[in-house]
């Protein structure tokens, strides 16, 4: 029988059939116009964010990348990636002309008729490196997330040529090489703030050894209050360089004690948002901090952003750098293989700042 408005989907395996082996995703859910939100959506209260949580008064620090040597704004970038784990850059060397057409690339690959953007989904895409997916791991998941996304692993760009969809590979590897820049400067300065002064070719494998960039989109969702665009989580990169548009949704947890209380990252027209993963806050012995974040869902509206995880590489190990512990720091992480790690993060469901017990001592 067709699905009709009333009762879309017969049980949960046609559902199933249409958002993830179809590839329709979530953004086919909405635009069929649902009136009401399909219950595997539905996420446990806990895990919705309560207005009475929201720190309106509160924002995550904006520092000028104009003059990022200065030993101010360098101090203002370590000061920040300790405290918060999240700032926002203004004034920083990537295009804006190259931010735009990343945001219409994104908007370009969605726009693609299901079949098209199927053709990268787990089951056909002729590469790790291209992935077209719902949610963050359906299979590990018992709620699903109001998000559809297409990941990109860089590999060198012939791979990306032979294998990346046409509809967004150019604008993709420009806005990643022009970001390039402002990461190494970002991490040049983070480093000389742990007293690293030399960034050697281990060491740049350590802190950029891979990069893989995801286009998100979330659609407008039929009931945002009882479900999430992201859940709690913190990012298993070094750094996360993020593009948003201008709708917002993205919070950031407090640094105020274990409170529950979250920060929006209000968007800024030409703005990236940068925060610490996992792997720096091992890496730097937790001088620097991997924080929580979450996006909500949208009623009205639909939102795209453009996330560079700057990562290890996969064979890298991971651990407080030698330099710390010379220095009488008693380490607070083991050793653990960075691909090991990626893998324990996608086998659970977003489960806000535990992936980093993994290599707890
Ligand atoms: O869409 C956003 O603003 C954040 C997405 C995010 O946290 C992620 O992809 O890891
Ligand atoms: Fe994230």
């Amino acid at each position: 029988m067709a699905p009709t408005l009333a009762e879309p989907f017969a049980d949960s395996s046609a559902l199933t059939e249409f958002v993830i082996n179809q590839g329709n995703g979530v953004k086919g859910l909405s635009e069929m116009g649902l009136k009401a939100l399909p219950k595997q959506y539905i996420q446990p209260l806990e895990e919705r964010l309560s207005m009475n949580k929201i720190l309106d008064q509160e924002a995550i620090p904006i520092i000028d990348m104009s003059k990022w040597e200065d030993p101010q704004v360098a101090k203002s970038i370590c000061d920040a990636a300790s405290k918060w784990g999240f700032f926002q850059i203004v004034n920083h060397d990537v295009p804006v002309q190259v931010l735009e057409n990343v945001k219409q690339a994104t908007y370009r690959f969605f726009g693609l008729p299901a079949e098209e953007k199927n053709k990268y989904s787990k089951e056909h895409s002729p590469s790790n490196s291209v992935r077209f997916g719902t949610s963050f791991s359906p299979q590990a998941e018992k709620a699903l997330e109001w998000k559809d996304y297409l990941s990109l692993f860089y590999v060198s760009d012939e791979e990306a040529f032979a294998l990346w969809p046409p509809a967004c590979r150019d604008q993709v590897l420009d806005y990643m090489k022009k970001s390039e820049v402002v990461i190494k400067q970002l991490l040049q300065v983070l480093m000389k703030g742990l007293n690293v002064t030399e960034i050697d070719q281990t060491k740049e494998s350590l802190l950029m050894g891979s990069m893989r960039t995801n286009l998100n989109y979330y659609p407008i969702c039929p009931d945002p209050e009882l479900t999430v665009g992201v859940g709690r989580h913190s990012d298993v990169s070094t750094l996360t360089m993020l593009l948003q548009d201008e709708i917002g949704g993205l919070f950031v947890k407090g640094n105020e004690g274990d409170d529950d209380n979250w920060i929006h990252v209000r968007p800024i027209k030409g703005s990236l948002v940068i925060n610490v993963g996992d792997a720096l806050q091992i890496l730097s012995n937790r001088r620097y901090r991997s924080v929580e974040h979450r996006v909500v869902a949208n009623g009205s509206k639909n939102r795209i952003s453009v996330p560079i995880f700057v990562n290890p590489s996969p064979s890298n190990m991971i651990g407080p750098l030698p330099e710390l512990i010379a220095s009488g720091e008693k380490p607070i992480y083991k050793q653990v293989l960075y691909s090991d790690y990626v893998k324990h993060f996608f086998s659970k469901a977003h489960d806000g700042k535990k992936t980093v017990e993994f290599a707890q001592l």
